[in-house]
C-alpha cells in the first residue's frame, strides 16, 4: 500500500493520474466487473483528459501513460516502436503485429515489398470478382429484410486476403464462417485479458474460466491457420512458388513486387522459420480481415444513417463507372474523390483500432518528466479522432467536407491516425484502401442502404477493434 502511494506521487503534477485510484489495485475499478460497453466508456473518459498531456492509468501496479495530444503522439509514435507484453496476450509474438522490436525490424523490411503499390494494383481484378460473389449472397436476401452487413463483408474480406496474399480460393476449405466466428472471439479475449490486471499473470489466467474459452477459440483458429499454412508448404514443395529471388531483385533490395505468401516462403535474404510463417499467416489473417469488413460497415451504416451523402456518392461512383459492368482499373479509383472524402470522414469518426499501444527501448522526457525505458503508452486514436481544437466545435457530426484538399491543407498527419503513424504503421493501409473503395463501388451501384439505427444509440464494446454492440444493421432494396 505504502509503495503504491510513493509511486504515485513520484511524477510531477503535469502527468496526472485516472480517478477514482486505490492503493494496490490502482485504476481497477474503472474496469472490473464493468460492461463490455462501460469499459470503452470509462477508457475514453480517460483518454479524454489526456489532451495537453499525459494521464497514468494503473491496471494494479502497471502504469500505462495515455495521451490524446497529437504532438505526444507522434513523439511516442516515431520514437517508440516496441510494442508491450500485452499484445502477447494475442498469442502471436513471432507475428509482424505483436513481435518484439528485433524481431520485427528483419521481418517488416522483407515484408513490405509485398504491399507496395504495383502489387496492390495487380489485386483490383481479384478484388472486383470476390465482391461479385459478395452481390450473389445479398442478392438473395428479401428486400428490406434486416441484415447485419458485417457478416457479408467480412466473409468477402477474408476471401480477398487469402487470394491475394496466399493465392487460395478460401472456398475450398470447409467451416469458414466458424472460422469468422472464431476470429472476433480471439480478439476479444485478449482485448478482455488487458483491461484485467490480476489475468496478466500466466499462473492465474490458466485457472480461468477465459482462459478454457479462449483455448478452445485458439485450437479452431490454430487448426485452420494450419490448413492455410500445410496447403502453401505444398506448392512450395512442388516448386509452385518462386523459390529464389532473382539477382535484380536482390540488387533492387527486394522493393520489387513479390507476393506476401512468397515473401514468408522463399526470401533469401531472411529466412522465416516455421512458427513466424504460422504468425504471419494469422496476423494477416486477423489484421486483414475484420478491419476491412468492419471499415465498410461503418461507412454503410453512415450512408444509410444520411441519405443525402448516399445519393452524392452513388452520383460520383455512377459518373466515373456509368456502365452495368463497371471496368475497376487503379486509374478510375483515383476519380472517386468524393468517395474517399467520405471514407475517411467514417473511418475519423469510428476509426477501427480505437486505441494502440506502445513501449519505449530508451528513456524519453515528456511533461517535464523522465520516463524510463520500457514504459507502456496508450494513443486514443477516437479521442484524437474527434478533438474540438483540431476538427471543429462540431467534431461528432460527419462531414466529408473535413477531407477536402483546401480544409485538409496543413493538418497535422498524426491527427488522423486510422492506420496508425510512424514506421510501425499498418502494412496493409493502402490495401484497405482499395479494396474497400471497390467493395463500396459495386455496393453503391447494385443497393440503396437504409438503417434503424440512430447515430445518437450507437454504443461500442472496449475491444482491439471499434466493436458496435448490436451490429451493423441495414436493409436494402435493389436499385432500379
Ligand atoms: C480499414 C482497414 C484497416 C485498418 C483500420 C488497419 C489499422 C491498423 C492499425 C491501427 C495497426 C497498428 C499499428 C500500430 O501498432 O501502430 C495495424 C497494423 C497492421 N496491419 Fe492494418 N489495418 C487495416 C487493414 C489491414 C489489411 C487489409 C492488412 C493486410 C492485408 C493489414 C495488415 C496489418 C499488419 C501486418 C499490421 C502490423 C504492422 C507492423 O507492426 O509492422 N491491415 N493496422
Amino acid at each position: 500500500v505504502i509503495w503504491s502511494i510513493v509511486e504515485k506521487n513520484s511524477y510531477p503534477q503535469t502527468i496526472g493520474v485516472a480517478e477514482p485510484w486505490y492503493p494496490l489495485i490502482g485504476n481497477g475499478l474503472l474496469f472490473l466487473g464493468q460492461t463490455d460497453v462501460k469499459k470503452f466508456q470509462n477508457v475514453q473518459k480517460v483518454f479524454s483528459a489526456a489532451t495537453e498531456d499525459l494521464v497514468r492509468v494503473y491496471l494494479g501496479p502497471k502504469i500505462i501513460f495515455l495521451t490524446s495530444d497529437v504532438n505526444m503522439a507522434q513523439t511516442i509514435m516515431t520514437n517508440c516502436m516496441e510494442k508491450p507484453y500485452l499484445y502477447e496476450f494475442l498469442n502471436l509474438k513471432k507475428g509482424l503485429f505483436a513481435a518484439k522490436l528485433p524481431l520485427w525490424k528483419g521481418q517488416r523490411k522483407a515484408l513490405n515489398p509485398a504491399f507496395n503499390m504495383k502489387i496492390l494494383e495487380s489485386f483490383v481484378p481479384t478484388f472486383c470478382v470476390v465482391t461479385k460473389n459478395m452481390l450473389q449472397r445479398l442478392d438473395a436476401i428479401p428486400a428490406g429484410e434486416t441484415i447485419n452487413i458485417m457478416e457479408y463483408l467480412s466473409r468477402c474480406t477474408l476471401e480477398m486476403v487469402c487470394a491475394t496474399t496466399f493465392e487460395f480460393d478460401v472456398n475450398d476449405f470447409s467451416k469458414v464462417d466458424e472460422m469468422l466466428n472464431n476470429m472476433e472471439w480471439f480478439f476479444y479475449y485478449a482485448a478482455k485479458r488487458m483491461l484485467k490486471f490480476q489475468y496478466h499473470l500466466d499462473f492465474i489466467y490458466r485457472w480461468t474460466k477465459d482462459y478454457r474459452e479462449q483455448k478452445s477459440v485458439l485450437e479452431f483458429v490454430d487448426t485452420y491457420g494450419m490448413q492455410v499454412y500445410n496447403k502453401a508448404n505444398e506448392k512450395y514443395d512442388k516448386g509452385l512458388l518462386t523459390k529464389d529471388q532473382n539477382e535484380d531483385d536482390i540488387k533492387e533490395g527486394f522493393r520489387k513486387p513479390q507476393l506476401f505468401v512468397n515473401q514468408i516462403f522463399t526470401n533469401t535474404m531472411r529466412k522465416f522459420d516455421r512458427e513466424e510463417i504460422i504468425h504471419n499467416i494469422f496476423t494477416i489473417l486477423g489484421a486483414g480481415t475484420d478491419t476491412s469488413a468492419t471499415g465498410v460497415s461503418y461507412i454503410l451504416l453512415q450512408l444509410a444513417m444520411y441519405p443525402s451523402y448516399q445519393q452524392k456518392v452513388y452520383e460520383e461512383i455512377m459518373k466515373v463507372f456509368p456502365e452495368a459492368e463497371p471496368h475497376i482499373t487503379p486509374e478510375s479509383l483515383k476519380r472517386l474523390q468524393y468517395t474517399e472524402m467520405v471514407m475517411n470522414e467514417c473511418l475519423r469518426l469510428y476509426p477501427i483500432a480505437p486505441n494502440l499501444l506502445r513501449e519505449s527501448t530508451e528513456d524519453i522526457t515528456l511533461c517535464g518528466a523522465r520516463i524510463p525505458k520500457g514504459s507502456i503508452f496508450g494513443i486514443g486514436i477516437y479521442a484524437i479522432h474527434r478533438r474540438k481544437d483540431i476538427w471543429g466545435p462540431d467534431a461528432d457530426r460527419f462531414d466529408p467536407e473535413r477531407f477536402s484538399p483546401e480544409r485538409s491543407a496543413g493538418r497535422n498527419p498524426f491527427a488522423f491516425l486510422v492506420f496508425s503513424g510512424g514506421s510501425r504503421n499498418c502494412l496493409g493501409g493502402r490495401y484497405a484502401m482499395i479494396s474497400m473503395k471497390i467493395m463500396l463501388v459495386y455496393l453503391m451501384k447494385r443497393y440503396h442502404f437504409k438503417t434503424k439505427i440512430r447515430e445518437e444509440d450507437m454504443r461500442f464494446h472496449f475491444e482491439i477493434i471499434l466493436r458496435l454492440e448490436g451490429g451493423h444493421l441495414v436493409q436494402f432494396e435493389k436499385r432500379q
